[in-house]
């Protein structure tokens, strides 16, 4: 029953992820399909006109996409095969309609014991998004809360639909937020409100969200993806060096003085001097024409 169950499981994540019978003997002939796409908890794709668009959906429906261990663990993997893609350019990461994530797996929490958390350094296997050098979107509608809110804030682009709903509800449980939930939430809306949030476990709407400053971009919840895919095509279009360079010249600003920042800035725009991107940028705009960036 259960090789029955698996079976219709990976035939049923088949149909979904392709559509030409040329990719059915690509897959099914190869051994690689089922050790590394066979997914339990998420559902991995390329989307995007180029197919350079990294898509990963949370899918855990019936536990609204609690982060039990397997899902980050899969999480990671799905993560770890596009940053080695050079196809993809960014990565979305959504859930479902009702639920991006309702925080770690409180079930899964329920029995460890300090020494378990503590000897098994619990949450530190949830870095693989924060180490990841391409850029993540991630595309929030329902609830976003406790862990499901810092797995969002791990990405480098929050897009809401207009129902998500953003908290961290850690205290109610007799704990706190453990995987970034004070320290960044603190860096998006300010101290007060960060602090009412994880005091209070009150939530708040994407409208909010989008006020203080958690997330760049509130859309109807039914047209979240579609941006964030277009969005993503946007950014894979450009050289992955420069968006790589980007990422990190934002993400090391935000953590240094203004002073290191600038300087370390200025250096990164200095190295993109050492790439054919730059060059062919600069050459195309001044030919009138559309650049072709070779991530080299
Ligand atoms: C990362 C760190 C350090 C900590 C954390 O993240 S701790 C977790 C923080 N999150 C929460 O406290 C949210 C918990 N969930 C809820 O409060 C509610 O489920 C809800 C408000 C999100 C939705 O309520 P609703 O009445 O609409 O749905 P439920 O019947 O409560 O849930 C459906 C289904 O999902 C299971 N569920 C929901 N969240 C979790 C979770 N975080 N861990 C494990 N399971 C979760 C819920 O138990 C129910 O399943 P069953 O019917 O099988 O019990």
């Amino acid at each position: 029953m259960a090789c029955f169950r698996t079976s219709a499981r990976i035939c049923r994540q088949f149909l979904f992820n392709n559509s030409s019978s040329t990719k059915f003997s690509a897959v099914f002939s190869s051994p690689r399909w089922m050790s590394s796409g066979n997914y339990e908890y998420i559902i991995v794709e390329k989307k995007g006109e180029k197919n350079n668009v990294g898509f990963i959906q949370l899918n855990r429906p019936k536990a609204l996409n609690a982060l039990c261990k397997g899902l980050m663990s899969e999480l990671d993997q799905a993560v770890q095969k596009f940053e080695k893609d050079d196809d993809v350019g960014c990565i979305v990461l959504t859930g479902s309609d009702r639920a991006f994530a309702a925080g770690a797996d409180i079930k899964e929490m329920q029995t460890k014991e300090f020494s378990d958390v503590w000897r098994g350094n619990f949450l530190s296997e949830w870095d693989a998004l924060s180490r990841c050098s391409k850029p993540v979107i991630a595309a929030v509608n329902g609830f976003a809360l406790g862990g499901g809110c810092e797995v969002a804030m791990m990405c480098d682009i929050i897009y809401a639909g207009d129902k998500a709903q953003f908290g961290q509800p850690e205290i109610t449980l007799g704990t706190i937020p453990g995987a970034g939930g004070t320290q960044r939430l603190c860096k998006a809306v300010g101290k007060s409100k960060a602090m009412e949030m994880v005091l209070t476990a009150n939530r708040i709407s994407a409208e909010e969200a989008e006020k203080a400053g958690l997330v760049s971009k509130v859309v109807p919840a039914a047209e979240l993806v579609n941006e964030a895919i277009k969005t993503a095509e946007k950014i894979s279009s450009f050289s992955k060096i420069a968006t790589g360079m980007c990422k990190e010249a934002v993400n090391a600003g935000y953590e240094m003085s203004l002073k290191e920042g600038l300087h370390f800035e200025k250096r990164l725009f200095h190295a993109s001097f050492a790439s054919n991107d730059r060059r062919e940028g600069m050459t195309a705009f001044s030919e009138k024409r559309p650049p072709k960036f070779t991530d080299s």
